[in-house]
């Protein structure tokens, strides 16, 4: 336990009477993968499923988050000192990815504890950033942190390119690119394994997904 004068504070309404009224269970369901794996694609056609369910959900996107949350230190230099950018804005180097993670995993992590079915779609290529995310989230209650694999091989990742990135990596415009650059280590046991390249749509992959949140005892 690290020493300091900051004291958790507990509130009178809890995550379980949270978790009661929505009659759900609040998880984390952490898609990763290569950029152009269909990470977003398929979590968003999930939220969708679970939306038309009446389940109560929260999606948390790479190119959103990196819009606020975790922006670019170009960004934040619009409204902040340059120190102020250097210091709190984030890149793609292994560093930055970390704090990247960090900062999305305790934001996941509070989202579930509102009790929200709360979805993330980061390349998160490091091993280490994603099972401290799921250390953090398992030390609440077992079962919450569902790691789903969009295991796509890096030729149709590449074929698709739909934002013109892989063109740009190989060209050396973009350093650090994940899969050209930068490496991307593959989860070794997550609870789900989805075959980007199997032909099957991204609405069959997401009902995948919805099924076994189901049978885990996540919603009725
Ligand atoms: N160097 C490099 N490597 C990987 N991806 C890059 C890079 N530069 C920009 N992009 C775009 O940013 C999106 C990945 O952001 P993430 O926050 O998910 O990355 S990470 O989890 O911190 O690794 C990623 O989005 P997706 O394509 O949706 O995965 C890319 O569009
Ligand atoms: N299961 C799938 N089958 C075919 N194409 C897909 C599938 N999933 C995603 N795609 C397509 O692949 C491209 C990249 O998907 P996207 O969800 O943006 O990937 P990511 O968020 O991992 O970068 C999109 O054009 C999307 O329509």
């Amino acid at each position: 336990m690290v020493k300091n004068d900051i004291v958790w504070h507990d509130h009178t309404v809890t995550r379980s009477d949270r978790e009661q009224r929505l009659s759900q269970r609040g998880v984390v369901v952490w898609f990763t993968g290569l950029s152009g794996c269909g990470k977003s694609t398929i979590a968003n056609e999930l939220d969708r499923q679970l939306n038309q369910l009446g389940r109560a959900t929260m999606l948390l996107d790479g190119d959103n988050i990196r819009h606020g949350l975790c922006a670019p230190p170009e960004r934040l230099a619009e409204e902040h000192s340059q120190e102020f950018a250097a210091r709190f804005g984030l890149g793609f180097g292994e560093t930055d990815r970390e704090e990247n993670i960090r900062r999305i995993g305790s934001l996941a992590g509070l989202m579930a504890s509102a009790g929200l079915i709360t979805l993330t779609a980061f390349v998160s290529p490091y091993r280490q950033d994603r099972d401290r995310v799921r250390k953090m989230i398992q030390a609440n209650r077992a079962g919450d942190f569902i790691e789903v694999f969009v295991d796509t091989p890096l030729a149709i990742c590449e074929s698709r390119d739909p934002k013109g990135l892989y063109k740009k990596a190989r060209a050396g415009l973009i350093k650090n690119f994940t899969g050209i650059s930068d490496p991307y280590e593959a989860p070794l046991a997550p609870e789900i394994h989805l075959d980007g390249g199997d032909g099957r749509s991204p609405a069959q992959q997401a009902t995948e997904v919805l099924e076994t949140l189901r049978k885990q005892g996540v919603f009725k």
